[in-house]
Formats: structure tokens, C-alpha cells, sequence
């Protein structure tokens, strides 16, 4: 006989510290322990529509004139979305165009304010979005390198010691002292790239940027990106390249509408994902070479996003 069943614990009504439920973490400890914390954020845009302008003609005749009757309309990008991402975790978010994927991105950057909710990033982070925020034409490649990766949080000692491991891996050497108005958008790319991952951040957020380049060049970042994936760091993937999210992710989110649809294994997010957009199963792929079926054509259509999104 154990002990347990020949000693019946005293049936008491005062609260018991052994017996009672264990507490989970408080907000605050989740806040400390956590990478990235999103916390019911809501992000909307504000944009101005002529109701009149919906006519060729009236574009025609009114091009450049202000309307009396223009007015406000809010987009809602982003409905209300929550998430956890553990430090060392791989998170992958896809889904259909203007699902909010980017949008979200941008407010973990702390690009774009969410309208309500609560963004906690713990650690230094480095993002590299294929849209917008990026370098300044007119300013030479080896400026811009100085400057993104101070404004990133390097000290200038620290710039200047990984200067040439940035050039390169970039193989831009020969270009670096001209203004990056003359890069082509994959030098664009190369360079911004180079940069982001050479920073050593806590958390990575990569924005359709990983089909960035030629075949050599997506093969060399699909590897410095496995390196960092190896290193433990936080990455948060936004892709329609779900080979690549297949392979590089260990969790994943399907947002639609600007809310979240499903979260867990990337291979089961992928399938639930292909079969709502009525692609065949997947076929496992080589992402570095993004040769699926499933990502030919995103891949094409990211590759022409891209070429222009600097
Ligand atoms: N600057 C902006 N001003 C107004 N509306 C915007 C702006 N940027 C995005 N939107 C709208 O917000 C919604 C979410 O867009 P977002 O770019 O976040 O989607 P996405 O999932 O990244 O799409 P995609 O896969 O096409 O890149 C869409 O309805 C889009 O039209």
C-alpha cells in the first residue's frame, strides 16, 4: 500500500498553497520574458476618397483640382490581433494579399502606430522590408550603410568593424562609393539585405525580402538566413514563399482580413491555407530555389514587387 492511499489528506476549507491551481505568468513577467508580445492591436488607415471621381470623365476634367466633397475612409488593416513569439522562435505569417501581413510587420517595427493595442519588442531589432522604409538615394552605399546601421542602434566602432563584412557579402565593392540612385534594385536589395542581417539583432523581421536578387544571390540569402534561424534569434518571416516558410518557420500565421485564421506547424498552416486558395497539395521544395508550384507565381509576382519597392 502507498502512502497516499493509506493517508487521506485533511478535508479542509482554508485555502491550500499546495493544492491550489499554479499561477501562470503575470502580463508583466510575459512582457519581460517574451520577444514580441502583440496585444489586441488594431492598425487602421486613413485615406481620402472623392465619391464624385468615379467616373473616367470626371477624373479627366477634374485631374488636379480639389473636390468639395472628398471624405475620410478608414481602412482596417489589422482587426484586433494577438500573439506571442517566444525568443529563438521562427514565425511565419502568410496569407492573401491585403490580409495585413505587412501592415503588422510595420507596427512591430514601430513604423506605423497601431490605433489601439499594445506592440512589446524586448531586444534590438532589425527589419528589412521589401516596401518602403529604406536607403537614401542620393547618399552613397557606404554612407547608407553607416547610417542604417547606426540608426539600428550600432555604435560607430561597431559599424566600422563590420563595414566590409556587409560590402562583402553584398558583393557590391566596386559600387559602394557610388549614390545608390545608380543601383539596380537587386544591388538595392543585396545591400539592404546585407545590412539587416549584419546587425546581430534579437529579432528579425523580414518582409518579402527573400526573394530578393538573382538565383546566386537568393541562394546566399536563403543561407544567411538558415545561419540565423541557427543562431536562436527571433525572426518573424512575412512570405508568399511558403517553401520558405515550410523549411525556415518551426511556427506559423494565417491572417486574413486583418485578423488571425489559424496558428501552429507550418506544414499544417501551409495546407489549410492552399487548400482555402484552392492550390493543389504542396509538394515539398527546395525554398532556397523556390521551385514549388505552389510559389512559381507568387514568387514571379514578388520578384516584380520587389524590382520596384525600394
Ligand atoms: N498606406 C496605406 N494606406 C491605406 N491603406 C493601406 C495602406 N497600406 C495598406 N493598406 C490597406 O491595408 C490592408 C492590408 O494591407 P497589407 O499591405 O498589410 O496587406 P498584406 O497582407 O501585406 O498584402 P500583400 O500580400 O498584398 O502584400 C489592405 O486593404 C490595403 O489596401
Amino acid at each position: 500500500m502507498s502512502v497516499s492511499d493509506s493517508v487521506e489528506a485533511p478535508v479542509t476549507s482554508a485555502p491550500n498553497a499546495a493544492n491550489a491551481p499554479l499561477a501562470g505568468p503575470t502580463e508583466a513577467e510575459l512582457d519581460r520574458e517574451m520577444s514580441i508580445r502583440v496585444k489586441d492591436v488594431k492598425v487602421d488607415y486613413r485615406t481620402i476618397v472623392n465619391p464624385r471621381a468615379n467616373t473616367l470623365r470626371h477624373t479627366i476634367t477634374n485631374l488636379g483640382r480639389k473636390s468639395g466633397d472628398r471624405k475620410v475612409r478608414y481602412i482596417h488593416a489589422v482587426r484586433g490581433v494577438s500573439f506571442d513569439v517566444k525568443h529563438g522562435q521562427v514565425l511565419g505569417i502568410i496569407g492573401a494579399n491585403g490580409a495585413g501581413k505587412s501592415t503588422m510587420m510595420r507596427a512591430m517595427a514601430g513604423i506605423l502606430p497601431p490605433s489601439s493595442g499594445e506592440i512589446v519588442v524586448n531586444g534590438r531589432i532589425s527589419v528589412l522590408l521589401a516596401l518602403g522604409v529604406g536607403f537614401n538615394g542620393q547618399l552613397s552605399g557606404r554612407d547608407n550603410v553607416v547610417l542604417g546601421s547606426m540608426a539600428a542602434g550600432l555604435t560607430r566602432k561597431q559599424v566600422y568593424e563590420r563595414f566590409d563584412q556587409i560590402v562583402e557579402w553584398a558583393e557590391l565593392e566596386d559600387v559602394i562609393d557610388l549614390p545608390m540612385k545608380a543601383y539596380s534594385s537587386g544591388m538595392y536589395g543585396r545591400l539592404a539585405f546585407a545590412v539587416s542581417t549584419h546587425l546581430d539583432p534579437d529579432v528579425l523581421l523580414v518582409d518579402e525580402a527573400l526573394s530578393t536578387g538573382d538565383a546566386h544571390f537568393r541562394r546566399k540569402s536563403y543561407d544567411k538566413m538558415q545561419e540565423l534561424v541557427g543562431q536562436a534569434r527571433t525572426i518573424v518571416i512575412v512570405s508568399h514563399g511558403i517553401a520558405a516558410i515550410r523549411e525556415m518557420c518551426d511556427d506559423c500565421i494565417w491572417m486574413d482580413k486583418g485578423q488571425i485564421v489559424m496558428r501552429g506547424k507550418p506544414d499544417e498552416v501551409a495546407d489549410q491555407y492552399l487548400e482555402f486558395q484552392g492550390v493543389p497539395p504542396a509538394k515539398k521544395s527546395n525554398a532556397a530555389d523556390e521551385t514549388a508550384d505552389e510559389d512559381d507565381d507568387m514568387s514571379m509576382i514578388d520578384d516584380s514587387l520587389n524590382s520596384g519597392d525600394f
